[in-house]
């Protein structure tokens, strides 16, 4: 956002910037700012000699090869993480264009994982705040909050959310959450080119139950447990209606919210405003697209898939949800591809005798409890330890363990031979090897996906999955992987992370100014990531690579513009949707800073 002496002019290569700032008001504006660069004619109107060095750059050049120096000094990934943060805070086109350019190298670095650790860090590592932070205990101050962001109502397109509840895999991290949104937003830009001046991070700051925040005396957020119920649905209402009111036109992401709340929030506004929520919808699709590919190189019928998913919430879940409409599709009836699905939790199996403690997303893929009656059950001790983060999957869990035990992964995939394996646990290690060539042996081409993120937490490495089934699976992974070697032949990772998709989708929706996202919006963004990736040789990705991630982005975009056009949901109306999508995509290039 540039501050109010700053407006911007023109579209593509001809905009301008205006701003009646001068001297060290410029400098100090990271999207007015370009340090060395600024031409003779740009110091002398801005007032700007005797501020700089006298050398003038060449464009972003020499900048680009100082910063990129620094960044590789850094002596952590996390102190890379935060030198990137400092260089946004001084210049954010530098920022881009250094981010751009090494986008394999700083994705990881700027996004997932690292930024995990950089929100488990917040409250250490802040340094200039960034976004809004709303808060629960004061629902009548959502607008003036907003508004002093400094917008106005045409000035932005997108607003990230969090709640922070279930931030990547590593929980509630409460007010540190605005981190996520940060992060996201940067992929937008990076990714699909949307403006970085016109879009909001935001967190939803309802409390936290993260003991170790509530201790910590540096603890940004407000320090008490999260409240829930209808006060939380009261602010969450109160904030829709407020951006609405003050940016009609923005898109609203909902990003890592828990399970309890997602797909509550995510019905109750979908129709109403352009909205998604990228943990179910952003990731099902980017899981789905992947999918398209595997299934198509298995050789199989989208109409002969069995898919076990471990980890029901809301990106198991919202990757289910696409599962079942892809059979859909394909001539299975809805009752039918739902009965093709098993969800595992840790309760186990999710079976209908638990419908009183199951989440309202679940209740479909209950599997009939008299269908598994004969199925073994393992004393639920055998399991990982009950994590308290779900309350009601652990006391499901509880239940059964008091009345025969549960049934486990290893007995699900025993018996149902998948054909398709996801992991959205949390959990690492829960793909084991016996589990997985039990898999093998059934089916030629066993499809697994362990997609927990951060690396850390993934449910088995490509590398182990290689190996046991001796080159048979197609995988891909959440988080960025290296190439794997196998019997001489190399197998190239694709990432199903969400950012490979929501930037896309996120971009059509704005560039149609759709009235809101549709299924068949988030169908054709999963078609057209999946149309990106179609080499079949051995160890192909199933995914494009990030490295081509601002071209896979644009091809979402223009799917995803004109499947609202097509749909009559698209507000702007436009002739060529590839021309509307290239010429609304922000450029990490100088534009001419003119005084007035
Ligand atoms: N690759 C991607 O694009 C992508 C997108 C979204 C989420 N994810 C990852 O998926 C994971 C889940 O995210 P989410 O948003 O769905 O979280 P969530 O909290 O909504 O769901 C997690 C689920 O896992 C269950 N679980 C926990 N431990 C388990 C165990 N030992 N066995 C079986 N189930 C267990 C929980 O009960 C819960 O239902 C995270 O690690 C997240 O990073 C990846
Ligand atoms: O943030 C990511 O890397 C993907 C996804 O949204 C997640 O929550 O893990
Ligand atoms: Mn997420």
């Amino acid at each position: 956002m540039f501050s109010r002496q700053a407006k911007i002019t023109g579209i593509g290569c001809s905009r301008k910037i205006e701003t009646s700032a001068r001297g060290c008001d410029v400098l100090r504006d990271p999207a007015l700012n370009k340090g060395s660069a600024f031409t003779q004619e740009e110091r002398n109107s801005l007032g700007l000699n005797g501020l700089l060095p006298p050398v003038i750059s060449n464009e972003l050049e020499p900048q680009l090869t100082r910063a990129l120096t620094a960044y590789r000094k850094a002596p952590t990934d996390l102190d890379k993480h935060i030198y990137m943060w400092r260089l946004h805070d001084n210049n954010v086109t530098l920022f881009y264009a250094l981010l751009q350019r090494h986008l394999m190298e700083m994705l990881p670095v700027v996004y997932d994982p690292v930024v995990g650790e950089a929100i488990e860090q917040y409250s250490e590592i802040i340094t200039r705040p960034r976004g809004v932070f709303l808060s629960i205990n004061e629902p009548d101050e959502i607008e003036e909050k907003l508004s002093a962001f400094g917008a106005s109502a045409d000035d932005i397109d997108l607003l990230v959310a969090s709640d922070a509840e279930e931030i990547l895999g590593i929980g509630d991290w409460g007010a540190n959450g605005i981190d996520i949104s940060i992060g996201k937003l940067a992929v937008y830009t990076a990714a699909a080119g949307v403006d970085p001046h016109r879009v909001i991070p935001i967190v939803l700051d309802v409390g936290t139950n993260n003991q170790k925040l509530l201790n910590d005396p540096l603890y940004i957020g407000y320090r008490h447990s999260r409240v829930v119920g209808e006060v939380y649905d009261n602010f969450i209402d109160a904030y829709v209606r407020a951006a609405k009111k003050l940016f009609p036109r923005a898109m609203l992401h909902w990003e890592d919210f828990g399970s309890t709340n997602a797909r509550r929030i995510l019905s109750r506004f979908r129709d109403k405003v352009p909205t998604f929520n990228d943990d179910m919808q952003g990731t099902g699709a980017i899981v789905l697209g992947a999918l398209l590919n595997a299934v198509r190189r298995s050789d199989t019928l989208w109409s002969d898939q069995r898919v076990v998913i471990l980890g029901a919430g809301t990106a198991g879940v919202g990757i289910a949800d696409q599962i079942r409409d892809q059979m859909v599709r394909h001539g299975v009836s809805q009752d039918e591809a739902t009965r093709r699905i098993w969800l595992v939790d840790l309760p186990g199996l999710l079976t209908d005798d638990m419908k009183h403690g199951l989440l309202d997303f679940q209740v479909s893929y209950a599997r009939p409890a008299a269908e598994v009656q004969a199925w073994s059950r393992v004393s639920a001790d055998m399991l990982p330890a009950t994590q308290t983060r779900w309350p009601a999957m652990a006391a499901l869990r509880s239940e059964k363990a008091q009345n025969g035990g549960v049934i486990d992964l290893a007995e699900v995939v025993k018996k149902v031979r998948p054909t398709i394996l996801i992991g959205t646990s949390t959990t690492p290690h829960l793909f084991t090897e016996e589990l997985v060539k039990d898999m093998a042996s059934h089916v030629e081409r066993p499809i697994i996906f362990p997609l927990s993120n951060p690396t850390n937490l993934h449910e088995a490495t490509p590398a182990q999955l290689i190996e046991w089934t001796d080159g048979r699976v197609l995988v891909a992974t959440g988080a960025p992987f290296e190439n794997v070697t196998f019997k001489g032949v190399s197998y190239t990772i694709g990432q199903a992370n969400n950012a490979a998709l929501y930037p896309g989708l996120g971009f059509g929706a704005i560039v149609s100014r759709a009235s809101h996202v549709s299924d068949e919006m988030i169908f054709a963004a999963a078609q057209a990531v999946a149309s990106q990736a179609t080499d079949a040789t051995p160890g192909a990705a199933l995914l494009p690579s990030n490295a081509d991630l601002r071209a896979t982005s644009s091809v979402v975009a223009v799917a995803v513009a004109s499947k609202a056009q097509e749909q009559n949901i698209a507000q702007e109306k436009f002739t060529d949707v590839i021309e509307a999508v290239n010429s609304a995509q922000w450029w990490p290039i100088y534009q001419p800073v003119i005084a007035i």
